[in-house]
């Protein structure tokens, strides 16, 4: 069966899956087609199909073709007008020779309905029909603060665009390929855009200035605040760097960068992922002060070792099941043509126009999306099984990072909307006996940073315990559910804020519980010894020294006997020039993996490295180089 029929089969056929179409298509075990090809074929004819009726009606297509059903008239005129191959099916084939026999005769249908909707071009008719049809969803923008300023992209990039007040009418339908823009009220240096424009042309884009990110991912490092004062920073599930390099960013800003103080340790256990992380930390010009762990599992570290012992705050952006970042399956109606045979009577395969869109009944969401964003469709009991893995695994993530001896301050994040994956982790994580020992409690939304606190969609109060109240939300054994979930922060699809499905919280404490190393800390500025600035003060070597003892927090003498990976993004060493190997413009020299190379031939991981082994890798590094195709968002 051709693709046309397979499409057709599925569009008026009854669903015995049941579910939106895409479950339909993914849950159909008979496809011969690919998938994805059908569901494309079947939603892109869906969306132009009140147009392509029209066409069919007025070319008169069905009284001429006996063999062409409504349904594949409006198939095959699809892709016929507008699919870039054309139809898809070899060029002696009968449902092609029908169709292509009425070229003109459509094209010049299409022209005509096309001026009657007033758009002059092909392309203008597409903005208005992908306005109608595609995702409200502008396109979210972050200026990269290491390489510019929103100042500086409203005079370039930007430039001839009207500043509008609201992202309603960045995603108005009328918008869809105007020059307008708005200044992101919540996240700072954050633009919406519509979705229409292309923006990874632009010399920003490709300088790494600008950074395609949904605002609802930009949350987790706004929210978790870093200063200067947290010292290093934990960024547990980096890859592919968006948030690393947002914090980057956030910690340039405040001047933790610039005075060499800080660090970000980004972990990914992912070797493949690591690397796409190395490209993208390079291309926003955070490399010198991120660190990347590639293939490092984060479960597996130790917090106690002394190169964790500057770790003030973390980042957790664990795998999760990706339900908020589901394509839409909102799809639109299928409109068919009527023909009128012979005896007057209407012809239709499938009893009229027919709603490809099913009621919007509740239906349990089957879809998760993987790190990699690949899509699989799941029963109820399985997605149950998942959910239930994943956020045991999110919760050993965060219960880890509670044990980081110096840390105040995590985020933890996810692109899920299953409560089973954000509040009841919260909860988990603030009934845990670690949690209660150290003092971990939930950042409440009055202490949360401007734009978070402003922010009006807050977690699920019934998945918090439900109930109403005061009082704190942990640290001291007490929960409220109310407070739990106000301090929780979510992000709705579709709720007209043009976010993606998200949810983040912060946890914090105040350093001074469970003999942490803190006790030094009386003037509450911190562990470590501060210059007049209230900069931290670190040794020629990078390591900042510890109020409670006078020590360095690392005994570099001594990791080495110890096995301790000794990874800095900057630091001193003999000559002056820090430990890392240069090239002649002075600049660290990286290995593929993105780590720069310690002088005298020694990596990072404590190994010697061979000249061959060596040369492998630039030349590896040279084609990632070609391979790097901009940042996701
Ligand atoms: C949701 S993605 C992170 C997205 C990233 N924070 C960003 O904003 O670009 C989760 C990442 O965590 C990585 N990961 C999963 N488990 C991990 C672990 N135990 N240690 C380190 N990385 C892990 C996955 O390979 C994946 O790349």
């Amino acid at each position: 069966m051709s693709l046309y029929h397979e499409t057709a089969a599925i569009v008026t056929g009854p669903s015995t899956h049941g579910g939106s179409l895409k479950s339909r298509i993914y849950g159909s075990k008979d496809l011969k087609s690919p998938p994805a090809q059908v569901y494309a074929l079947a939603f892109e004819s869906s969306k132009w199909s009140a147009v392509l009726k029209e066409v069919v009606e007025n070319s008169q297509l069905l009284q001429k073709e006996r063999k062409i059903t409504p349904t594949l008239s409006i198939l095959l005129t699809h892709d016929l007008l507008l699919a870039k191959k054309g139809i898809a099916l070899p060029a002696s084939h009968g449902l092609r020779v029908s169709i292509e026999k009425h070229k003109a005769r459509l094209q010049s249908e299409f022209t005509r309905a096309r001026i009657r909707r007033k758009c002059p071009t092909v392309n203008a008719l597409k903005a208005v029909i992908d306005a109608q049809f595609g995702p409200a969803h502008p396109r979210w923008i972050r200026v990269n603060s290491l390489k510019s300023t929103v100042d500086e992209q409203l005079d370039t990039t930007f430039k001839g665009f009207e500043v509008v007040p609201t992202v309603s009418e960045v995603m108005a339908p009328t918008s869809a390929s105007k020059k307008v823009l708005c200044l992101d009220s919540h996240v700072p240096n954050l633009i919406a855009a519509p979705p229409g424009i292309d923006f990874t042309k632009t010399p920003a884009y490709q300088s790494g200035a600008i950074i395609l990110q949904d605002k609802a991912s930009c949350f987790p490092a706004y929210l978790l605040d870093p200063r200067p004062e947290d010292g290093d920073i934990v960024d547990a599930c980096s890859a592919p760097g968006n948030k690393t390099t947002h914090l980057a960013a956030i910690l340039h800003e405040r001047g933790g960068l610039a005075a060499g103080q800080q660090r970000i340790l980004a972990f990914e256990k992912d070797r493949n992922r690591a690397k796409t992380l190395a490209k993208m930390v390079r291309a926003a010009g955070s490399d010198k002060v991120t660190v990347i762990h590639p293939g490092a599992d984060f479960l597996k570290t130790d917090p106690d070792t002394p190169e964790f012992r500057a770790v003030g705050a973390l980042l957790l952006d664990p795998s999760c099941s990706g339900s908020g970042i589901v394509g839409r399956d909102d799809t639109p109606e299928f409109h068919l043509p009527v023909s009128v045979g012979a005896a007057g009577k209407v012809v239709n395969d499938s009893g009229g126009s027919k709603a490809l869109k099913r009621k919007r009944a509740p239906e349990p969401p089957t879809v998760v999306v993987d790190d990699d964003g690949a899509e699989t469709v799941l029963t109820e009991k399985a997605l149950q099984t998942r959910l239930e893995a994943l956020a045991s695994f999110q919760l050993a993530i965060l219960l880890h990072a509670f044990t980081f001896p110096h840390a105040t301050r995590v985020s933890y994040s996810t692109c899920s909307t299953h409560a089973l994956e954000n509040e009841q982790v919260v909860l988990a994580a603030l009934r845990s006996p670690v949690a209660r020992r150290r003092g971990w409690r939930i950042l409440e939304r009055r202490e949360q940073v401007r734009g978070m606190r402003e922010w009006p969609v807050r977690g699920d109060l019934d998945a918090c315990g439900g109930g109403k109240g005061g009082g704190n939300g942990g640290g001291d054994g007490v929960i409220v559910p109310g407070v739990v979930a106000e301090g929780c922060v979510r992000a709705e699809r579709e709720d007209g804020r043009g976010v993606m499905g998200f949810f983040v919280a912060c946890f914090v404490r105040d350093g001074s519980k469970d003999g942490d190393g803190n006790e030094g800390d009386k003037d509450g500025d911190g562990p470590f010894v501060r210059d007049a600035q209230g900069r931290i003060v670190r040794g020629p070597d990078g390591i900042p020294t510890l109020k409670s003892t006078g020590q360095k927090v690392v005994d570099l003498e001594g990791l080495e006997e110890e096995g301790v990976e000794v990874r800095f993004g900057e630091g001193d060493d003999g000559d002056g020039d820090g430990p890392f190997e240069r090239d002649a413009d002075g600049r660290i020299v990286r290995g593929a993996d993105g780590m720069p190379r310690l002088k005298a031939g020694r990596r990072p991981d404590g190994e010697i490295e061979s000249e061959s082994e060596s040369e492998e890798e630039e030349e590896e590094d040279e084609n990632e180089e070609d391979e790097w195709g901009g940042f996701d968002e």
